[in-house]
C-alpha cells in the first residue's frame, strides 16, 4: 500500500529552482533509501515533505491525503517525524529531558521507552547526561528516539551516518532494521553500503530530478548504474 507520494513537486528556495520534478511513490513498511550525490536536492525533499519548504506546483500526498499546504507541526501530527542532518537535538538538556520534550504530553509511555532502551541501550546509560556531552553515534541515536517516542507511521531520516565510526553504523542499521517493522523509514544517505543493507525500495536523485526508481537488490547488483547516477568509482 502507498504512504507517501510526491507529486511532480517543484521547489524553490529564494529565486533558485532547487527541486524541478520530484515524483515518488513510497510504500507503507520498511526502509525507502533516496540516494544522491552532494547537493542533489535530498535534503530540500524532506523539507518539502515536512512543510518547511513549501513545493509549487507539485504536492505531497499522505496516506491518500494532501498534506502540502499544512504547517510543519500539521505534519507532524500526521505521524511524521523529522531526524535533520544536525540531528535537531538540545545540548544543554539531558537524555531525559530531550526525550520529554519530545512528547505529546510531557510523560513517558513505559512500553515505548522500554523499546527505545532495547534499541539504543546507551541512552539508558546516560540517561541524566546532558547531550553535548555525547558522543556523535549517542546523539543520533537521541535524534532518532526523540523521533519514536510517540507514535509514528513514518520517519525521515536525513544522512543519519554522517562522521560515525564504522561498529556505530553497524549498531544504527540493526535499530533502523527493526524499527522499520513497525514504522515506514525514508532514509537519505551518501554511505552506499549501509543504505543498500537497509533498502527495499530505492530512489536516486540527481540535480532536482529523480533519476532513477527501483529495487534495492537490482540497484545494487547494477554497478554501471551506480557509477553513472552516484560516482561511486569517481
Ligand atoms: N537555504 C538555501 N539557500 C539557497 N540554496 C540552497 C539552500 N538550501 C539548499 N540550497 C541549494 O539547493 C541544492 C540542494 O541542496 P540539498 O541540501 O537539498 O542537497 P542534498 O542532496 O541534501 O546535499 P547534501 O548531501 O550536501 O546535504 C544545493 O545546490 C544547495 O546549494
Amino acid at each position: 500500500m502507498t504512504l507517501l507520494t510526491l507529486n511532480a513537486m517543484q521547489t524553490n528556495i529564494e529565486q533558485y529552482a532547487v527541486l524541478h520534478d520530484v515524483t515518488l511513490t513510497v510504500p507503507e513498511g520498511g526502509v525507502f533509501v533516496l540516494l544522491g550525490r552532494n547537493g542533489a536536492g535530498k535534503t530540500t525533499t524532506l523539507r518539502s515533505i515536512m512543510g518547511l519548504w513549501r513545493p509549487s506546483p507539485g504536492s505531497v500526498t499522505f496516506r491518500g491525503e494532501d498534506i502540502s499546504a499544512l504547517h510543519t507541526a500539521e505534519v507532524a501530527r500526521k505521524g511524521i517525524a523529522y531526524v535533520p542532518e544536525n540531528m535537531g537535538v538540545f545540548g544543554g538538556l539531558t537524555i531525559e529531558e530531550n526525550l520529554i520534550l519530545a512528547t505529546k504530553t510531557g510523560k513517558f509511555d513505559t512500553a515505548r521507552l522500554n523499546r527505545i532502551y532495547d534499541l539504543f541501550p546507551a541512552l539508558k546509560t546516560f540517561w541524566g547526561k546532558q547531550a553535548w556531552s555525547l558522543s556523535g553515534g549517542q546523539k543520533q541515536m537521541l535524534a532518532v528516539a526523540r523521533a519514536i517516542i510517540e507514535p509514528r507511521d513514518l520517519i525521515l531520516i536525513d544522512e543519519p551516518t554522517k562522521g560515525l565510526a564504522p561498529s556505530i553504523i553497524d549498531a544504527m542499521a540493526d535499530a533502523f532494521r527493526e524499527i522499520s517493522e513497525t514504522t515506514t523509514i525514508l532514509l537519505v544517505e551518501q554511505n552506499f553500503h549501509f543504505a543498500k543493507s537497509l533498502g527495499r525500495d530505492m530512489a536516486v536523485i540527481d540535480d532536482g530530478r529523480i533519476a532513477h526508481t527501483g529495487s534495492m537488490a537490482d540497484f545494487a547488483a547494477d554497478k554501471a548504474l551506480q557509477d553513472q547516477l552516484l560516482s561511486l568509482s569517481a
